[in-house]
């Protein structure tokens, strides 16, 4: 896979700048546009780590969508804001009207229009809070709801994609992006209705009270509507930018941290703080871009809404010696001239905020694309007719991401109730199969079924219920044991979560916890080993109760002889079983070996038929029981258990699991490819990583 961040290097700021102004110049509509900065950036990252960004033209259905619900809120909203900005705009005409007949009128005339005007001030002042209180219900109802659906559209995301995604890609999403626009809607998107209509209405007020002295004003107009489209055109693709530099930098820090550990153990600080630098940089020349199209925008308007006040002045005391106005009008026309700056300034000021919250809201709403994977099928018409729960490859062909077949010309039939355990060298295809079986991905040829049905056409829930992939991440949540595994099915008796732990293992530090079920897991609760977790995972899986397991090294911190027993147990009750093990022992409990090497099966059999052939498993067990002491011709290991004496606290003490903790930390954090920053290479580090993880 291309290097990410080599690629951002070479795209050096000058390169982003010119392709940005190039595609600003560039003819065709606003919506084109965009559409060619989003390519533009889908080419300079080179990679498809990012989740998808919306068109910018998806992100009016998404606040559409946001909006349903909340209209009658929303023209309450616009009525207030109307109100208030109409009230502000008649002061002036009321103060000029003042003026020009505070002479002539009698006294209870001038009380009366000053009654008026306290009266108008009243109004303003009452509307105003009313805006100001309905934009803040408005923008909490829909930023509440955006939320909900950007974390509901992230859960629902197919796993091929979260897999390829970085973890901070969708961290920043669901938190920094989600806040943006939150804030957009809460705030900058009421200061720009209120600051556009009160544009307006001082507009109006003006060309009422004399259009002769509107005209340095509109004079300046041409200049705003350029200034605003200079900035409208190159702005959507830097901030989109911008937003992608920053995802990548909070990917950095939130993987350092995940790896703190790890990152210490090898003395990598200094490598992490390069790479920190080097995206923070990315970071910092991307703001300044976007801060340089601010100012340019905000240099002309300043211009543009500041210059009419004098030309007003000069041509209204021009107008008023020539007796074509009198004298309130031309007091009128200067307080609009001087009221003019503020809303346009504000308007301008918040266009920024408006077009970040934009982005954000197309990052946001990327979330809910669905393209270019295997997982979209999942919702076509199922192919073929379902006959139960035995699992076939027929010439499957699979490569990742267009590159060479890691699979080839595969063909593997496992009948519902057969146990298999998969075994080849590492980068055989072990676990691209257990992806395909899984319907994770979908082969590129050939195909794979599931009862006779194409796997990436049965919908994904029915999927879910028959087929559970267990791999060697694990997680456990924040509650109680029994909130842990009971979480996998509904309606699950102590008895049966008790009897699913008991079958991988658990049985034993069960009985240390002194809250039984109910001890509490997770952040303020017990905190478990990772081979615990993993016997939590398996626990939970095997208490959903599927009809078809795919394990995929699922049981590697576990001690041997758990290990087996687990895989026994899951093997139990005549299920489907599709194990990866690099434990022979393990392979030997099988109904069936298969051996893998370079994409294809090259040895398929029962274990003990293929162990005495003179074939690869052969080697292969002659190879791992030489190794491995205590293993011996037809007879699992006799591994050490994990000793279990209850702690004082009512956990389980633990002697044998330090290594296999180790050993799970950094696989996961190399897995992600999150530690090495580019610069390093990565074979190179693997081999420290193996010293450290043996010293
Ligand atoms: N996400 C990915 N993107 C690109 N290539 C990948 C990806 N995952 C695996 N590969 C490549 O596909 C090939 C098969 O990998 P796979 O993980 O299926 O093998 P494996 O037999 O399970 O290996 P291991 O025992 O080390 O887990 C390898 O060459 C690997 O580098």
């Amino acid at each position: 896979m291309a290097d990410p961040i080599a690629l951002d290097r070479s795209a050096e700021t000058w390169e982003v700048a010119e392709a940005l102004d190039q595609l600003a110049t560039d003819r065709g509509t606003h919506r084109q546009r965009a559409a060619q900065a989003q390519a533009y950036f889908a080419e300079l990252e080179g990679n498809d780590r990012d989740l998808p960004v919306a068109p910018l033209g998806e992100v009016g259905r998404l606040w559409r969508t946001q909006l349903r619900g909340s209209v009658g809120l929303v023209v309450l909203l616009i009525v207030f804001t109307v109100v208030a900005a109409v009230a502000t705009q008649t002061l002036p005409r009321l103060l000029g009207s003042l003026v020009s007949s505070a002479e002539s009128m009698p006294t209870d005339g001038v009380r009366g229009l000053l009654l008026l005007i306290v009266g108008v001030v009243g109004l303003q002042a009452i509307f105003t809070y009313l805006a100001a209180r309905w934009e803040v219900i408005v923008g909490q109802r829909m930023t509440a709801k955006l939320r909900e659906k950007a974390v509901r559209d992230a859960l629902s995301l197919p796993l091929g994609r979260i897999e390829r995604a970085s973890s901070g890609d969708l961290t920043t999403r669901l938190t920094q992006d989600s806040n943006v626009v939150g804030d957009t809607l809460r705030n900058d998107v009421p200061q720009v209705l209120l600051a556009a209509i009160t544009s307006i209405t001082i507009l109006l007020g003006m060309v009422l009270n004399s259009p002769l002295l509107t005209v340095p004003t509109l004079l300046g107009l041409p200049l705003i509507v350029w200034a605003s489209r200079r900035f409208l055109r190159r702005a959507p693709a830097a901030y989109l930018y911008a937003g992608s530099v920053d995802s990548r930098l909070n990917a950095s820090v939130l993987e350092t941290v995940d790896c703190v550990r790890l990152v210490r153990t090898l003395r990598l600080e200094n490598a992490r703080l390069d790479d920190l630098a080097d995206r923070f940089q990315l970071v910092s020349e991307a703001q300044r871009y976007t801060l340089g199209l601010r100012l340019r925008l905000f240099f002309a308007l300043e211009v543009a809404y500041n210059w009419p006040l004098v030309p007003t002045l000069l041509l209204g005391v021009f107008a008023r010696s020539q007796g074509w106005i009198d004298i309130g009008t031309l007091t009128t026309a200067v307080l609009y001239s001087l009221s003019w700056p503020a809303p346009v300034n504000r308007l301008v000021q918040t266009l920024g905020g408006v077009l970040t919250g934009v982005v954000s809201a197309a990052r946001v709403t990327g979330l809910d694309l669905r393209d270019r994977d295997a997982e979209a099928q999942h919702s076509m018409p199922p192919r073929g007719t379902d006959r139960g729960t035995d699992l076939r490859c027929d010439e499957v062909a699979f490569s990742y991401d267009g590159g060479h077949d890691v699979l080839d010309q595969l063909d593997l039939t496992i009948p519902a109730g057969e146990s298999v355990a998969v075994v080849g060298a590492s980068g055989s295809g072990k676990s691209t199969l257990a992806r395909l079986l899984s319907g994770i991905a979908a082969p590129g040829r050939g195909s794979v079924t599931l009862g006779g049905v194409e796997v990436s056409t049965i919908p994904l829930p029915e999927l879910r219920a028959k087929v559970a992939l267990v791999t060697q991440e694990h997680h456990v949540f924040t509650g109680s044991l029994r909130d842990n595994i009971g979480l996998s099915r509904q309606q699950l008796t102590d008895s049966d979560i008790v009897a699913a732990l008991q079958a991988v293992g658990a049985g034993p530090w069960l009985a240390c916890l002194q809250e039984g079920l109910d001890t509490q897991l997770g952040v303020d609760g017990l905190s478990l080993s990772p081979a615990r977790a993993q016997q939590i995972a398996i626990a939970r899986i095997l208490a959903a109760d599927p009809p078809v397991m795919i394990l995929d090294e699922a049981t590697s911190l576990l001690d041997p002889t758990t290990a087996l027993a687990v895989e026994r147990s899951v093997a139990g009750d005549r299920r489907t079983v599709l194990a990866i093990v690099h434990r022979l022992d393990i392979a030997e409990t099988a109904d069936r070996v298969v051996v893998m090497d370079g994409g294809r099966i090259v040895e398929s059999g029962p274990p003990n038929r293929l162990r005495d052939s003179a074939g690869v498993y052969a080697q292969l067990w002659s190879t791992w029981a030489g190794q491995t002491p205590g293993s011996g011709e037809n007879r699992p290991t006799q591994g050490r258990t994990a000793s279990t004496t209850c702690r004082s606290d009512g956990a389980e003490g633990e002697s044998s699991d330090r290594l296999g903790w180790l050993t799970g930390f950094t696989s996961r954090c190399l897995d992600g490819d999150v530690l090495i920053p580019s610069r390093r290479d990565p074979t190179q580090t693997r081999r420290e990583l193996t010293r450290g993880t043996e010293s």
